[in-house]
């Protein structure tokens, strides 16, 4: 990169609009209601963050340095720095969106137009489309953006009126022609990237906010589907929406289609204000852009870091410092107050229009909660058949096993193979099904805790309907199950001892499923639960009473066993099974061997409890882990970091002489 003195030599680079799709989206009339207009500036933001290691003890890293600027109603603000600059953290910082960190703090100044708010006042004002699109895979777009709408709308709308708003929406974002099709995700084919994340900005849409964020809209899409997101993020803004977006590089046609542009390098601000200036800023440093050069491309290769030695470490450094210390100069010299983020609502109270209520009483989120968990459980064939093909796999296999008769009454050895079958049948049980749930649930919570800031239901609603939406799906294979093994591995011959044995395989399937939410909501993500779900699992094995007796354990550790959901389950098998049945025995006497299932029953300490008893532990040890499950979910829902005043006074802010609502 070449510095210049002069840059007279060249023209200044004018960026050609490309007509494709820009063109389409800018003549695209919005549908949508009309907003209030709010305009957001901010001064002083700095972020740091506390260093991990006993090493750095009480050593933080600055992420953010006294970052100032403005993002005026109506416009698309672009937020545009190398990797790791600190994009992303400058934009959650703006929506009030910083997760907790202990030790981290986050200073600086926030005005809604012009009026200084708290953080948590431009959270709730704002809607904020996240990097990854978090969506129900199995539901369509119109599907998606109709539950929305139930989430997000007042409850007195009648369904005609929030269809008409879908309906808006779906044509605001063009997205007509994907109207029913489902979202997918990396297994199931759906929508496009893009239009992903237009549905991603269409459920924002629906509780019609002023303030849109958005974290790399453009990332892991095409040139194509990046121009459309964002020229429809243009349409949104003449719409009278401020929009602004954490880019990382945007071809020349977006740039073009940026009002404003903050550019930061290494958490620091290198320029704040029309996107068009910046290349005459650039300029004035001498840092001419040349005419065939994407500016985007242009101001990333001039203050990205080069960290391939040490001399060009320090060189890039350098330049980036003295960006930086010309942009604060050149703010100086103005010496004009910030007037930034006053749109045409100017004065108008921040907090106007912000509905931070539920919109839907709770019987109505149950029942929207229950019929997508329905829906997406049901249209995802794949997981069901494989849910379904296991159980026929296993029940087969076991049936095959154990399917020598041994006479009537039958030998001692049938002893041993019916405890081996009993025990099959409750490991089964319990590893297949709480499988089933950890594969989906961790992911599933991203998407709760999304809607969940934003206000869509109370986590008591969204639990108890996600519970009751697993049922069906969750009694079907253990069901399929005991229908195949049970008359295959030939356990006692009659209806009432079948349908027991039935009974406790699907009450021990729901005690597993409460597991596996309880395995998912402590885990980040699905191989986490995945790898933790094992261990937990062997535990309850452990003290199934197979490979301890219970009377055997310390005293300390009795108690163990009364929590195992397999242990009660296979007790109750084999209650069921060995009550009232004799056995032949070779010696006359009965010596050595065991002649009736009471004295089975006795060997392995399961006489005490009877059936009504085992149902109640399963009953009562599901209700401890559904319990479990809502208190962790409910304790690790996401907290954010409090934005308090600055402790050095930043210096005054400005955009531009002639106000950043004049672009
Ligand atoms: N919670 C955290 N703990 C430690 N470091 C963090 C944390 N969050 C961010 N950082 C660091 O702060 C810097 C800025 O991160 P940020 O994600 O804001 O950058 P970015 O510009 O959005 O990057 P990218 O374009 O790669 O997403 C990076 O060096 C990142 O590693």
């Amino acid at each position: 990169m070449e510095q210049k003195e002069d840059c007279n030599d060249w023209e200044q680079p004018l960026l050609k609009k490309e007509t494709d799709v820009a063109a389409e989206m800018a003549g695209q009339q919005l549908a949508l209601k009309p907003i209030k207009p709010v305009g957001l500036s901010w001064r002083g933001v700095s972020l740091s963050i506390p260093l991990k290691g006993k090493k750095n003890k009480g050593k933080t890293k600055e992420i953010l340095h006294q970052v100032s600027g403005t993002a005026p109603a109506g416009r698309v603000t672009a937020i545009m720095g190398p990797t790791g600059s600190g994009k992303s953290s400058l934009l959650n910082a703006l929506a009030g969106r910083v997760a907790f960190i202990k030790g981290a703090t986050l200073e600086g100044e926030l005005s809604v137009n012009g009026v200084p708010v708290e953080s948590g006042v431009v959270r709730r004002l704002c809607a904020y489309v996240v990097q990854d699109d978090v969506l129900y895979s199995f539901l369509t777009v119109q599907e998606t953006l109709t539950l929305a709408t139930h989430f997000y709308l007042p409850s007195a709308l009648s369904e005609q009126e929030k269809a008409t708003y879908v309906r808006d929406v779906i044509n605001a974002l063009g997205l007509a022609k994907a109207r029913n099709t489902i979202i997918g995700d990396g297994q199931v084919r759906g929508v496009s990237g893009g239009e992903r994340k237009r549905v991603s900005v269409g459920v924002e849409l629906i509780s019609n906010p002023s303030l849109l964020f958005l974290d790399e809209p453009t990332s892991g899409l095409d040139s194509f589907q990046a121009q459309s997101v964002m020229s429809a993020m243009g349409s949104l803004a003449q719409s009278g929406r401020t929009v602004v977006a954490a880019i990382h590089q945007p071809r020349s046609s977006i740039f073009d289609l940026l009002d404003m542009l903050v550019l930061v390098s290494e958490g620091r601000i290198i320029y704040a204000g029309k996107a068009q200036d910046a290349v005459s800023f650039f300029a004035s440093q001498g840092w001419c852009c040349p005419p065939q050069f994407c500016p985007s491309d242009f101001f990333l290769d001039v203050i990205s870091m080069d960290y391939r030695s040490p001399d060009l470490e320090a060189t890039t450094r350098s330049r980036i410092e003295s960006l930086h210390t010309a942009w604060q100069t050149q703010q100086r010299k103005r010496g004009v107050e910030e007037e930034g983020g006053l749109g045409e609502g100017m004065g108008a109270s921040p907090d106007a229009g912000v509905d931070r209520g539920y919109q839907s009483s709770w019987p109505m989120q149950f029942w929207m909660v229950f019929l997508r968990g329905l829906k997406q459980n049901k249209r995802n064939k794949f997981a069901l058949a494989v849910k379904i093909l296991s159980n026929v796999f296993f029940a087969l296999v076991l049936g095959a096993i154990y399917s020598k008769r041994e006479g009537n009454p039958p030998g001692q050895t049938s002893i041993q193979n019916f405890i081996g079958a009993l025990f099959f049948v409750a490991i089964n049980q319990a590893f297949g099904n709480l499988q089933g749930v950890i594969q989906v649930f961790p992911m599933e919570k991203y998407i709760v805790q999304k809607e969940r800031a934003a206000k869509a239901y109370h986590l008591s609603s969204y639990y108890l309907a996600k519970l009751v939406s697993e049922l069906p799906f969750t009694l079907l294979g253990p069901f399929i199950f005991a229908c195949i093994a049970y008359w295959m591995v030939g356990l006692e011959p009659s209806l009432s001892a079948f349908l027991i044995f039935t009974g406790f395989c699907l009450l021990e399937a729901i005690c597993a499923v409460a597991l596996g939410l309880v395995v998912s909501a402590l885990s980040r993500d699905v191989p986490t639960a995945t790898a933790l779900a094992p261990p937990v699992t062997i535990v309850f094995l452990l003290f199934s009473g197979v490979f301890i007796n219970v009377k055997s354990l310390p005293t300390g550790a009795q108690w163990c066993p009364y929590m195992s959901f397999i242990k009660w389950s296979f007790n109750a098998f084999a209650v069921n099974q060995f009550k009232g049945m004799t056995f032949a025995c070779p010696d006359p006497e009965g010596k050595g061997c065991m002649s009736t299932g009471e004295q089975v029953l006795a060997l392995y300490s399961m006489d005490e409890y009877g059936l009504w008893q085992c149902a109640l532990a399963l009953v009562g040890i599901t209700l401890i882990f559904a319990g479990l499950g809502y208190a962790v979910l409910r304790v690790t829902s996401q907290k954010y970091l409090k934005m308090i005043p600055p402790s050095n006074p930043p210096m005054p802010t400005l955009l531009s002489a002639e106000g950043p609502h004049s672009v």
